[in-house]
């Protein structure tokens, strides 16, 4: 805020010696006064101004009312354009034309607060004798500049009053008053071009292909364009005010903590078929409002797959997974041998080629699997041998694992299953990096990376002497340990992934999961883990596709271990069988109870102990009457 003391006498001093030199008579002034069209059209040109700061220019002059005060706006150039005062100071001010039409610039009235603070572009006081024109000596005055939005510099504010009541204050009074002149202009301008803008992103809404939907917190739509009300096969209109529960299962969508990207399964239409979209929402900050981008689910999920399909065709969709692969490809770089520790099938072959990928050895990738080695047959498999070395030795000769995995990588899989005294020849050649042949004189110095793999507890195996420590030691640099399939996220992108391998092999454009199906993949422990699963599912796609001629595999075709089924499977599968009835029955309950082999009754108490049962339901009834 501007203080008093910032008016100098410099600035009154500056202005005089203006006001000389550009000759303004300071006892007999020439005044400048305009017509009512030319006042009018400069009045216009500040019309925004004058309705965005009415109600700030009320209150000041209700405060200066009843003082011998009055106030003044005047444009860029001085004209005072209106001016509000009360008999007699009004009448007074009239007689040195300090009224609308008449200008105060500095070349006509010499120094004055509004001529001088439009030259000083900042508040300016201007008291009694500062004036340089004597019929202005009776006057006070106080002015500030105005400005726009853009910042230019649009006219003055002034309060003008006797001289003999000069206050300190008031400089700051009105140039307080000046600044929330330009704050409610700011304000009114940006709510315009809120209106505007919004208008746009109106049209734009309407307009676009790709279907859209906002809702409140409570899910219910408040806009929609065309292409999403198509999908709801509702007029446009219509939608608006509906809860989208209406056409899906979104309580997740709305979730506030949930994901933004959410895939989301319309209800079934009831001729046995499942629309599913992908979801993407949008949430406003106070996670009040959501926007819903609606596209089909099947081509995004292939791309999805697409995108998660690592380049050695591994799929990693999965948190934990990715950062393993993050430190595989950091540890990949350095010399250190690693050891990958995780269950049977979950994937550990396909870390070690990640790391032989990512540590840029240009030598290639041998991979041994340590238990189907005979013990004896352990060194003629790591060192090669010469030609002829021993009893049954090829004619040609062998080149040895690490010889030929000289530059590369050698990846020792089922380290835990190598018996002792292998461990011990397989420790020498890591110590030494140093091969002979069998049968040859010739060390041969080998450059390998070691990557190795279990699924046993090597510390334990350690512990119960069944591994020797300082081969682990040696072999566990870096250990990463891979999760088993149950504790991964991306259970559903890697069956979505081998079920379109299997629909590629059998000619098929894709083969699904029904519902229950997906249940049952969800629950189950996968002890054989990634190769269980990939195994599982080709087995259920043949059967759905050759026994049933179908393409969506149903629970009957998943064949799982049933030690590891979970009994909590049973509640799902009432739900699933009295949901299936009563859409058999096209909501009719009576005809489901039939169905179903219960009373009535019994169906009215499974209604309401599972609320996803009577959702389906109001769901039913909400389409029969809308149809
Ligand atoms: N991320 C993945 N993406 C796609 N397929 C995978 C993935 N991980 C594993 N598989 C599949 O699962 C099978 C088992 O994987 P892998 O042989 O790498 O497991 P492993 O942990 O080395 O098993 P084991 O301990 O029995 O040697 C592979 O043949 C592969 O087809």
């Amino acid at each position: 805020m501007y203080s008093e003391n910032t008016n100098t006498n410099s600035v009154i001093v500056s202005s005089w010696e203006r006001s000389k030199t550009l000759g303004v008579d300071p006892i007999k002034i020439e005044n400048e006064l305009l017509g009512g069209a030319e006042l009018k059209d400069r009045v216009d040109q500040l019309r925004d101004f004058f309705r965005a700061s009415h109600p700030i220019l009320e209150r000041l002059y209700s405060q200066l009312k009843k003082t011998s005060f009055m106030i003044l706006v005047s444009d860029v150039d001085g004209y005072i354009l209106r001016s509000w005062g009360e008999y007699p100071f009004a009448e007074k001010a009239k007689k040195v034309w300090l009224d609308a039409g008449a200008n105060w610039n500095e070349h006509i009235k010499g120094t004055n607060a509004i001529g001088t603070a439009l030259i000083e572009k900042k508040p300016v006081s201007v008291i009694g004798k500062q004036h340089f024109c004597r019929e202005n000596h009776f006057l006070t005055c106080y002015a500030s500049p105005l400005y726009s939005p853009s910042g230019k510099l649009l006219g003055i504010l002034d309060v003008s009053g006797d001289a003999r009541d000069h206050h300190i204050h008031t400089l700051g009074m009105v140039t307080a008053a000046a600044q929330a002149c330009q704050s409610q202009l700011l304000l009114e301008n940006t709510q315009h071009e809120l209106t505007l803008a919004l208008q746009e992103t109106e049209d734009i809404f309407k307009k676009m292909t790709q279907p859209l939907i906002s809702l409140d917190e409570s899910g219910i739509i408040t806009r929609i364009n065309q292409a999403a009300a198509d999908i709801l096969q509702r007029p446009l209109q219509c939608c608006i005010g509906q809860p989208l529960s209406h056409w899906f299962h979104c309580e997740d969508l709305l979730s506030p903590n949930g994901p933004s990207v959410k895939k989301i399964t319309l209800h079934p239409n009831y001729k046995g078929e499942t629309k599913t979209w992908v979801a993407q929402t949008v949430q406003d900050q106070r996670r009040k409002n959501f926007r819903v981008l609606l596209s089909p689910a099947k081509s995004r999920n292939l791309m999805k797959a697409k995108q998660i399909e690592h380049k050695s065709g591994w799929v990693y969709d999965c948190p934990k997974v990715k950062q393993v692969l993050q430190t595989v490809t950091a540890v990949a770089q350095t010399e250190a041998s690693i050891l990958i520790q995780g269950e049977t099938g979950s994937g550990k072959e396909g870390i070690a080629q990640e790391i032989h990928r990512a540590s840029g050895r240009e030598g290639p990738l041998i991979t041994i699997n340590c238990a189907a080695i005979p013990e004896q047959l352990i060194e003629s498999e790591l060192f090669g041998y010469e030609k002829g070395a021993f009893t049954g030795a090829g004619k040609e000769g062998q080149t040895g694992k690490f010889e030929a995995a000289h530059g590369g990588t050698l990846f020792l899989d089922e380290i835990g299953e190598l018996p002792l005294s292998s461990q011990a020849v397989l420790l020498r050649v890591l110590e030494e990096k140093v091969v002979t042949k069998i049968g040859s004189h010739q060390p041969k110095q080998v450059d390998v990376r070691i990557v190795a793999a279990t699924n046993r507890n090597l510390v334990e195996e350690v512990q119960n002497k069944r591994f020797r420590a300082d081969l682990y030691y040696r072999l566990c640099e870096f250990e990463i340990k891979l999760p088993p399939l149950r504790e991964r996220s991306d259970l559903f992108s890697l069956a979505d992934f081998f079920l379109q391998k299997v629909a590629q092999e059998i000619g098929l454009k894709e083969i699904t999961l029904d519902h229950m199906t997906k249940k049952k993949i969800q629950h189950y422990h996968w002890p054989g883990n990634i190769r269980e699963l990939r195994q599982v599912l080709r087995q259920a796609a043949y059967k759905a596709h050759f026994i049933r001629q179908s393409t969506r595999i149903s629970v009957e075709e998943l064949w799982l271990s049933r030690d590891h089924t979970p009994m909590l499977l049973l509640r799902d599968q009432e739900v699933e069988t009295i949901i299936q009835a009563i859409q058999t029955a096209d909501g009719n309950l009576s005809k489901a109870a039939q169905l179903l082999g219960i009373s009535r009754t019994t169906l009215y108490k499974k209604i309401n102990q599972y609320p996803q049962i009577s959702k389906v339901r109001e769901q039913i009834k909400y389409n029969n009457v809308s149809l």
